[in-house]
């Protein structure tokens, strides 16, 4: 039996007739202010593209309580004991039974912008007390919001999925206390996200390609042959794949990791191996994991319910099939118009749920030892989210400490101070309906409350850096590749000349000396190995052996017969060693700076805050409404522009060459770039009049 100092169940009738009385003073709640919306009307209207929005979302959600879910919650604990809020628990009192009917926890006060009231009851020697804590969201949901709607609210109504679509990264948590819903919402979103992903990348592919059409008519989809845009159309332009990983305790394992033959562990789980979790020498995480190309929403489906299946999953004292561990679904997202484009990611976590001491006391020593990592991750989340939250509103800059943990690490893409790609975050932060769970309720709301930031400043590409190869663009890599393919034929020919030269020697002869000047074959035709739009940062992205492979398929016919398959090899691996080592240097180089700079560096600089007659990030001038360059800039991001351009400019460069040999003979291709600028307008004006028929360029900004 309780002391008769604790708040017990037999207080419960007054703290349900407080309630009544606050509810009582309370106006209306505040409903949702905008119509629901599905996909397709935001991809018909081309909302996804005007309304830019907020980087962090932040929703509230409780669900209905379940049946004979309040009597249960009170034979979970026997003793009073306070919270880390100061706040008594709720205690059977074992004599009250009967009114152990379900009193509120919590109330939405307003739906949009979202408002929860949690309701805590404490005790003070004249009897016991109800306090009413608000805490504001962007969004909140309350017991009777169905799945569709919290989907349509919250996913569809951020552009999570146009944005991964347009190589961005979208990211949603569900973040909360044992047995709140957080796998009943994540599982409901992952299905419709699965269903509505290939609705999206249809409309928006198709897009694509008419852009690319009008910018350049009787070029195939993708710069290449007609095979390539054949390939393009009837297999969509985006291509997707996906992997699935489990965070339980300190253990990272792949989900989609094949069991057949794998050892079971005492409950009939089949025992996984353990992932690795490092950042790669670009500076990304990507464990080496499984990773399953997807082609339809059924597919995904599937794959989504076989690797659920296998999630850890223990009854706990708050929910029966409790889950244990932190699921992250990863889809990647490759465009293939644009293949050197980094990749769009959507990134969906099913946090485990988090747990007081008392929820876990019944626990044995390994789950124990697991809810504390558990605890311990979902904390260096917290202090990376506010971290990133604070920076969006703070000057000074604001060091994120993603590093300190693997769920943070596995998270890179959206914790990245150097990141520049578009981000979106949604955390669903959901709390038990029950006043039993308020204190937990509190701190789940205010752990998921300052998430909420204002919109962020646009970005762009790094700024350019020679240092930095991770900031090179197509031509600075080139250049960057013919120095030192330049440099090993050089070598190779010095030494060539110096065993020819001592052979003379003993022969008592004397070669005329080497002009080091003089132009030399190449192991590798460049241009092959790193077509147009390719950097610097795909190279730094591939193991060395992907890179030598490329090396021996780009290898140059005019090199010489000395150029053997093994020197192609040698001068490939030379090559990426040395990319790698000033990626590294470079990336140490930026990270000591900005730890240096912490709380000093305007938060502009970092992020880049360009007017918007550029391209954001850039000094390159936005292009001119009409121009077929525009029908690109309105349509990607400017990371995705800056290489379609780039493309762009290439095929422009084939056809003025073509046409002046045409016009003017050959003598003109070896003037290109000393040829009138008149005759290059000229050209161009021609070429807008094929584009857009007579009269030229004339196309309206969606
Ligand atoms: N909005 C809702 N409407 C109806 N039932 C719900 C709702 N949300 C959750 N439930 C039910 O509540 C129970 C617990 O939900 P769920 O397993 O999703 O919780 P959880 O937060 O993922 O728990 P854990 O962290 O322990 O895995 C389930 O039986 C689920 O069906």
């Amino acid at each position: 039996m309780a002391s008769s100092a604790a708040l017990t169940t037999t207080h419960l009738p007054r703290l349900r007739q407080e309630l009544e009385e606050w509810r009582a003073k309370q106006p209306s709640s505040q409903p949702f202010s905008k119509p629901l919306e599905t996909i397709q009307t935001r991809l018909d209207e081309h909302k996804y593209k005007t309304e830019r929005g907020k980087d962090v979302i932040v929703a509230f959600r409780t669900r209905p309580p379940l049946e004979h879910e309040a009597e249960q919650k009170f034979n979970i604990s026997t003793e009073g004991s306070k919270n880390a809020q100061g706040v008594a628990d709720l205690v059977d009192d074992g004599e009250s039974k009967q009114e152990l009917e379900f009193c509120s926890g919590v109330s939405v006060t307003s739906a949009d912008p979202g408002v929860f009231v949690a309701h805590v009851p404490g005790m003070k020697w004249s009897g016991p007390t109800l306090t009413h804590k608000k805490f504001d969201s962007d969004i909140a949901f309350g017991p009777n919001v169905p799945n569709d709607e919290v989907y349509e609210r919250t996913v569809v109504a951020s552009d999570i999925i146009p944005l991964a679509l347009a190589n961005g990264t979208a990211c949603i948590l569900a973040y909360g206390q044992t047995g709140t819903g957080k796998t009943y919402t994540m599982e409901a979103l992952e299905y419709r996200i699965a269903r509505d992903l290939f609705v999206a990348a249809k409309k928006i592919g198709d897009d694509l390609l008419e852009a690319e059409r009008k910018a350049a008519p009787d070029v195939p989809a993708g710069g290449g042959d007609d095979s390539d845009e054949t390939t393009i159309k009837e297999g969509g332009v985006f291509e997707f794949s996906v992997t699935f990983l489990e965070l339980l305790g300190k253990r990272v394992v792949d989900l989609l990791e094949p069991i057949e033959g794998l050892p079971l562990d005492e409950q009939g789980n089949p025992i996984r191996k353990e992932v690795p979790v490092s950042e790669d020498k670009n500076g990304d995480v990507r464990p080496r994991v499984n990773s399953r190309t997807i082609e339809s929403a059924e597919h995904l489906r599937e794959l989504v319910s076989s690797a659920l299946s296998y999630r850890r999953v223990e009854a706990t004292t708050r929910n029966a099939t409790s889950s244990r561990s932190h699921a992250l679904l990863h889809i990647r997202i490759k465009n293939k118009l644009l293949p050197f484009a980094q990749d769009g990611q959507l990134i969906l976590v099913d946090l485990a749920g988090s747990e007081r001491y008392e929820d876990s006391k019944a626990h044995d020593k390994k789950r124990m030892l697991e809810s504390r990592e558990n605890n311990n991750s979902l904390m260096h989340l917290k202090e990376c989210v506010r971290a990133k939250a604070k920076m969006a509103q703070e000057d000074g800059f604001v060091h994120i400490p993603w590093r300190a943990n693997k769920l943070t690490m596995l998270l890179k893409p959206v914790f990245d101070v150097e990141s520049r790609q578009p981000s979106k975050t949604l955390i669903i932060a959901h709390v038990s309906p029950h006043i039993q769970d308020s204190a937990h309720s509190v701190s789940t709301l205010s752990y998921a409350s300052p998430f909420k930031t204002s919109p962020p400043k646009p970005r762009g590409p790094p700024p350019y850096n020679a240092a930095d190869p991770r900031t090179w663009d197509h031509i600075r890599t080139t250049e960057w590749l013919t120095t030192q393919f330049t440099k090993a034929a050089k070598a190779r020919r010095a030494h060539a000349y110096k065993l020819k030269a001592q052979d003379a020697a003993k022969k008592g002869k004397k070669l005329p000396s080497l002009d080091d000047d003089a132009p030399v074959e190449l192991a590798v035709d460049v241009e092959k190995l790193c077509p147009p739009g390719m950097t610097a940062r795909n190279f730094g992205g591939m193991y060395s052996i992907e890179f030598v492979q490329r090396c021996l398929e780009a290898k140059n016919p005019n090199a010489g017969k000395e150029v053997t398959t093994s020197v192609v090899k040698n001068i490939g691996g030379d090559v990426i060693a040395e990319l790698t080592y000033a990626i590294l240097v470079a990336k140490t180089k930026s990270r000591r700076e900005i730890m240096k700079s912490r709380k000093v560096v305007n938060a502009d600089e970092t992020y880049g805050d360009s007017p918007w007659n550029t391209v954001p990030g850039t000094d390159i001038p936005k292009p001119e409404v009409g121009t077929p360059d525009y029908e690109l800039f309105i349509r990607y991001t400017p990371d995705q522009y800056l290489i379609a351009a780039q493309r762009q400019r290439a095929l422009w460069d084939d056809r003025i060459t073509q046409a002046l040999i045409k016009n003017h003979g050959s003598q003109a291709q070896k003037d290109k770039n000393t040829v009138k600028f008149e005759t290059v307008m000229e050209l161009m004006d021609e070429f807008y009049e094929k584009v857009y028929g007579p009269g030229g360029a004339n196309t309206s900004e969606q």
